[in-house]
């Protein structure tokens, strides 16, 4: 067996008072083996550690990971050094293990004051607001952003080049690739994302890569495979088009559109559509979405006149707007 993969670095834990890792920081990773103990670089964590737990019942504690990438994820912890090195664009979606994540990650209560558990949330927003109110400064109340196991990515990896219209919309261990903008009501999961310039104003599931040059318009959806039934994950090659409200539960190869409003699923009937075969009279093939799926140069349409759905050829991809993506 060959040597799994290694990273290593270290982070700034939130420990709650069960002992619980809510998340870790890790301002910056290194992939391959750590060094030595007594050849560790220290991180300067300085005055953000505190042994003692804050008014949110939370301990800062500085934590040196290192996380075998082909093997299972081990503890919180590992699971986020693994979610940092996709985001810090060290690791492309779908090349770690990522098995056993759920299990491994907490569920927590994420506020503008940081991470508390979800155990007991009331009486600790009650601390924290009573040690706030001691201050000459204005407080904030305590807002929840999400009770969830996943932080939003902004909070801990900023990528240059992008823009996010709505941190919420990115969670951790999404890879935005240089270039990218995530329009408001796009969404990246963990795992997931792009591998160049791509406008998103859709739905990246989790295990999706969109490659250079492609747009997922307003609304457009790409099924996943964690919820729902469907195993196989889906991809958009270079210089597609999801249309708006379009959906695919299936890949789409380089320069291919779909048309606004239309979802190809693996069942879809799809007319493969041929002029000459037309002209002719002759009868035109139907083949399942499933064996278009990664195939280049398709354009799907719902035939607005025969109710079919059909595939056309497409000669070249789309171009995006370069003046959106000089992120
Ligand atoms: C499917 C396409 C690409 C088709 O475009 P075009 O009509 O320009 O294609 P074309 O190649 O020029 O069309 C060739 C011929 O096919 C015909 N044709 C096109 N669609 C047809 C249909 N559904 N049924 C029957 N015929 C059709 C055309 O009329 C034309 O006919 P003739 O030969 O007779 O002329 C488009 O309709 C589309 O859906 N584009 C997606 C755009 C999009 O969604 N962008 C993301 C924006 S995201 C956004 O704005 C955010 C908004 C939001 O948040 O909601
Ligand atoms: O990148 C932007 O900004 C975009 N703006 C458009 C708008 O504001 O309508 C939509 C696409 C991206
Ligand atoms: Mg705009």
């Amino acid at each position: 067996m060959t040597e799994s993969r290694k990273a290593w670095g270290w982070g700034l834990a939130s420990v709650d008072a069960a002992g619980n890792t809510l998340d870790v920081w890790y301002p910056q990773l290194e992939l391959g083996e750590a060094p030595a103990d007594d050849k560790r670089p220290n991180h300067d964590f300085g005055a953000l550690v505190h042994d003692q737990a804050d008014a949110r019942g939370v301990r800062r504690v500085p934590v040196f990971t290192v996380s075998a990438l082909d093997e299972p994820i081990v503890d919180a912890a590992d699971a986020y050094l693994r979610l940092h090195l996709m985001s810090m664009r060290l690791a492309k979606p779908n090349t770690l293990n990522l098995d056993g994540i759920f299990g491994k990650l907490n569920n927590v209560v994420w506020t503008n004051y940081g991470p508390f558990a979800v155990e007991d949330f009331a009486l600790r927003k009650l601390d924290v607001l009573k040690a706030a109110a001691g201050s000459p400064l204005p407080t904030a109340d305590v807002n929840v952003l999400s009770v969830d196991k996943f932080p939003r990515m902004i909070d801990y990896v900023v990528p240059s080049g992008v823009r996010i219209g709505d941190a919420d919309r990115v969670r951790l261990g999404a890879h935005l690739a240089e270039g990218t903008t995530v329009m408001h009501a796009g969404f990246v999961n963990f795992n997931a994302g792009t591998l160049g310039t791509s406008m998103v104003e859709g739905r990246v599931s989790q295990g999706v890569v969109v490659g250079n040059g492609s747009d997922i318009g307003g609304g457009a959806s790409i099924m996943g495979t964690l919820s729902g039934g469907g195993k196989l994950r889906n991809s958009i090659g270079e210089h597609s088009l999801l249309g708006a409200n379009a959906g695919i539960g299936i890949s789409l190869g380089d320069n291919c559109v779909v048309e606004a409003g239309l979802y190809v699923t693996a069942g879809t009937k799809v007319t493969i559509y041929d002029k000459a075969k037309v002209a002719a009279g002759q009868p035109l093939d139907v083949v399942k979405g499933a064996e278009l799926s990664g195939k280049d140069n398709i354009m799907f349409i719902r035939n607005s006149v025969s109710g079919a759905i059909e595939a056309r050829s497409r000669k070249k991809g789309i171009e995006l707007n370069a003046a959106l993506h000089k992120n």
